[in-house]
């Protein structure tokens, strides 16, 4: 019963049995909360502090499995994986939470380790608090040894990617991403305009005490200060005035200018968040194919659409590789395709580990497959907007070059969003596309093309050849 009464433990509980999910199943770290939150009828406030623990500890995980293997005299591998979820935790809150002092964390560390026997308890008190007394200014991070492993640890995140980067981008802008990676960015919306406008929207939300600010690079959106929290509690979203969607992702639905009376396919369009915006950039006036290979997540773009009261969506089921949709008639083609989402690591921290370098290359394929169905849609004139949540050269540049040779297509630069006052949103490879680091703009990592389907057939490298039909 002590768990009831000792403010904090709950949450520092519920925190360990997401954490321990997550290594011993493989599950996805928000699945896994809301999950067990649910199943533990965990009050708000619990579990807003279960999920800021869990999600602080998975973001600093070598971080904190570093501190804590130089003041534990015992291997990690003999440690009980509960007990070192535990400590994990608490290193966590010791090294980067201001929320719970030192000695508390301790303590709630300590208890949960009781239930695990005496010797555990001890265990816990010792290696935590050599811990506070090594972690004074900070938890200890490697000074020698290879660079790529030195900022692995430091800002936690897996070596190889870290030495991917470091060839791509040179060590400034590495570690200017990884510090990116490790700050949560703030939740984000996008107003349906059909049913309400920002300043409305702004206006409603701030006599219930909620704060938002215009999207400093897309129109249409609002990002919420504070965070936290569940949008789809706020004022306005059973009556569909909003979408939660990150500023990244609503520069694809943005620059794809969906017009009224268009025949448009969303290829990968699952759980809807662009299909929507196009839908509701037409006015709800455009004929709109929403594909996706997973039927759960198809039911999803339904009920969003009806949330927001759009009706110009149809939804199919269907492996967008072999689409079954009659092709050159489309005006509007949007490849938002499956990726490696390495460019969401700040709001999806477990992405770091859960990924390899090899899917880097099984995700280029399959874009690659769903790149050519793509292009087959088009009309004559009609435009193709691919866009991944990632920045791998792989899944965005590779692409952009082999397209380019394709007689059938021509490169339509996108204009770089305006950089709001103080933040510098200097695009890096605007030849090839755009490319939104994460450290740059306070957005997700993220890259946008468009390719429009030449009127005229000219062959590889030739002179035009005459009109298509
Ligand atoms: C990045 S998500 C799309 C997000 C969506 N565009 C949005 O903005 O809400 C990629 C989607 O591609 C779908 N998918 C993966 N492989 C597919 C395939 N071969 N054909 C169709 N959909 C596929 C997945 O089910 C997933 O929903």
């Amino acid at each position: 019963m002590e768990s009831r009464e000792v403010p904090g433990l709950v949450a520092r509980r519920l925190a360990v049995q997401a954490l321990e999910r997550l290594e011993r199943e493989g599950a996805y770290l928000s699945l896994a909360l809301r999950a067990l939150l649910a199943r533990r009828h965990a009050s708000p406030a619990q579990a807003a502090a279960a999920t800021a623990l869990a999600t602080g500890v998975v973001r600093w995980r070598s971080r904190l499995d570093y501190a804590l293997g130089r003041v534990s005299r015992r291997p990690r591998d003999s440690v009980d994986p509960t007990l070192w979820q535990i400590l994990r935790v608490a290193a966590y809150e010791i090294g980067f939470s201001r929320e719970t002092p030192a000695p508390v964390a301790v303590d709630l560390a300590v208890r949960q380790a009781r239930d695990l026997g005496g010797g555990p308890a001890a265990f816990a008190n010792a290696v935590l608090r050599a811990l506070v007394r090594e972690a004074d200014g900070g938890l200890p991070a490697p000074s020698d040894g290879p660079l790529d492993a030195r900022l692995a640890v430091t800002h936690s995140h897996p070596r190889w990617l870290v030495r991917r980067w470091l060839d791509r981008w040179g060590a400034t802008t590495t570690e200017a991403i990884l510090r990116a990676d490790n700050e949560p960015l703030p939740l984000s919306v996008r107003v349906n305009p059909l049913r309400a406008t920002p300043e409305r929207l702004g206006e409603v939300w701030r006599a219930r005490g909620v704060r938002a600010h215009p999207t400093p690079l897309v129109p249409g959106g609002l990002w919420l200060e504070g965070g936290g929290g569940a949008v789809e509690s706020l004022p306005g979203f059973e009556e569909g005035w909003f979408t939660p969607q990150s500023e990244a992702a609503m520069l694809a639905g943005h620059v794809a200018g969906a017009r009224a009376g268009e025949r448009i396919a969303d290829l990968c369009a699952a759980p809807g968040g662009k299909t929507t915006h196009l839908a509701e950039s037409s006015g709800d006036a455009a004929r709109i194919v929403a594909i996706d290979a997973h039927a759960a997540r198809l039911g999803l773009v339904r009920r969003n659409a009806r949330r927001l009261g759009l009706r110009s969506i149809r939804t199919v089921l269907g492996d967008a590789t072999r689409v079954p949709l009659a092709p050159g008639r489309f005006d509007l083609v949007l490849l938002d395709a499956p990726c490696t989402a390495l460019g969401t690591l700040a709001r999806h921290p477990d992405v770091r580990w859960r990924r390899r370098l090899e899917d880097v290359e099984a995700m280029a394929r399959l874009q690659r497959e769903l790149l050519e169905a793509a292009v087959d849609l088009l009309r004559p004139g009609g435009r193709l907007i691919y866009s991944v949540c990632s920045f791998e050269a792989e899944e965005t540049v590779e692409h952009v070059r082999r397209l380019s040779a394709d007689a059938r297509l021509e490169r339509v630069p996108i204009p770089p969003p305006q950089a709001p006052a103080g933040l510098d949103c200097a695009q890096p490879e605007t030849a090839e596309g755009l490319i939104l680091l994460p450290h740059r703009c306070r957005t997700d990592g993220f890259f946008v093309v468009r390719f429009d389907r030449s009127r005229v057939t000219r062959p590889a490298g030739g002179r035009a050849a005459g009109h298509e039909k």
